[in-house]
């Protein structure tokens, strides 16, 4: 069971000293606009997997004016202590693996109505958990493009060396990718009778790359002229999306129906990697309450407790009595502080 005992952070964002005792189950950090709780999500983000959720529009993670940042953690994995670091400038330095993380963002709905790539992102995310050798295919990828796209750039005349090798690759990314998402749709489809929530949706992934490579290669073949003129290939692993349907006709949901879905799929998702790997993830959530009913609240954090050792979210308030929960640990932030609030003894 993975969970966060200890967390200390120095020099990160507006967090200049925090120190966290933390306990299993629901910890919610409660506080104002800009008061740091995302950060708290982004250290333990980054310890754990070594990168920010955060893009490049939110600058250094380093707070303005500190020398570096670090992130220290102890907690238990597998029934084992185990502890990570973080150093700004060496990113992670200890030897253990981090503790699975799992990320429902305060744009969740931006994985049903955003773009085409925040979804094939997602979709590779979960196949490079459950598929071994994603990365190694990927470097195929690039190379058998990079080398073929040369060769168009140069008027793709004699032999077309590289078509085999791109189509193989190609088409095994769209077989895993394909594998995933019917397995993807399944658990969503389970979760949404279980939860009683946007019932009779149907989970749909579209792609234009052939799964079997000989086909494929009839198809870089075809477009063979098109790709002279354009001096790159068409057909790429950026191609493919999913949708949502129901009775075969693309949903379009509200803004709170879609962050359902997008918290749905990432449940989904979950189910899938843990039928695999079945130790439940430290789930990080970035404002659920935003643009959702109580009731949704309630059945959503329910949803995530259930799937999960340890909760960290976030709200502007203190949790509503849908929501909370015996036990549940509340922290206080402000400015960059953090004070730990009286643990909830009942549900109220
Ligand atoms: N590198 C940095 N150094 C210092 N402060 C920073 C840095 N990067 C961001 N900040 C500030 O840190 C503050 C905390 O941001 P954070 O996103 O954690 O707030 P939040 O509590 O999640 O707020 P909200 O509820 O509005 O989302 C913001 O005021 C932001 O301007």
């Amino acid at each position: 069971m993975a969970w966060i005992e200890h967390l200390r952070i120095r020099g990160l964002r507006n967090l200049a000293a925090v120190e966290l005792s933390l306990s299993e189950g629901h910890v919610c950090l409660v506080g104002g606009n800009g008061a740091g709780k995302t950060s708290l999500l982004e250290a333990v983000y980054l310890v754990n997997r070594g990168g920010s959720f955060r893009g490049r529009r939110h600058g250094p993670v380093v707070m303005h004016g500190a020398a570096g940042a670090s992130i220290d953690l102890a907690g238990y994995q597998g029934g084992h202590a185990v502890r990570r670091q973080w150093r700004s400038e060496l990113g992670v330095v200890t030897r253990e693996t981090g503790l699975p993380v799992r990320l429902v963002g305060s744009a969740m709905h931006a994985l049903v109505e955003g773009d085409p790539e925040l979804r094939r992102r997602f979709i590779d995310w979960n196949v490079f958990h459950v598929e071994h050798g994603l990365a190694e295919l990927r470097s195929r990828l690039r190379r058998s493009a990079a080398q073929r796209n040369a060769w168009l750039r140069a008027g793709g005349q004699g032999a077309a060396i590289w078509d085999a090798e791109y189509a193989a690759a190609l088409s095994i990314l769209a077989k895993v990718r394909a594998d995933l998402l019917d397995r993807l749709r399944q658990a969503f489809h389970t979760l949404a009778l279980e939860l009683g929530v946007l019932d009779g949706l149907e989970l749909v992934w579209r792609s234009d790359i052939p799964t079997d490579p000989d086909q494929t290669l009839a198809v870089l073949q075809r477009q063979l002229p098109g790709d002279v003129g354009r001096g790159y290939t068409y057909l790429s692993a950026s191609r493919g999306d999913f949708c949502l349907q129901r009775d075969g006709t693309t949903w379009v949901g509200s803004r709170g129906q879609n962050k359902t879905a997008g918290v749905l799929l990432q449940l989904a998702a979950d189910r899938v990697v843990r039928e695999q790997y079945p130790e439940p993830s430290i789930w990080l959530v970035d404002d659920l309450p935003a643009e959702l009913d109580r009731e949704r609240q309630a059945l959503l954090y329910g949803a995530i407790r259930a799937a999960s050792t340890q909760v960290l979210s976030t709200a502007l308030e203190s949790p509503g009595s849908a929501v909370r929960q015996a036990g549940m640990q509340v922290f206080h932030v402000e400015h960059g502080t953090v004070r730990s609030m009286p643990s909830l003894r009942a549900v109220v």
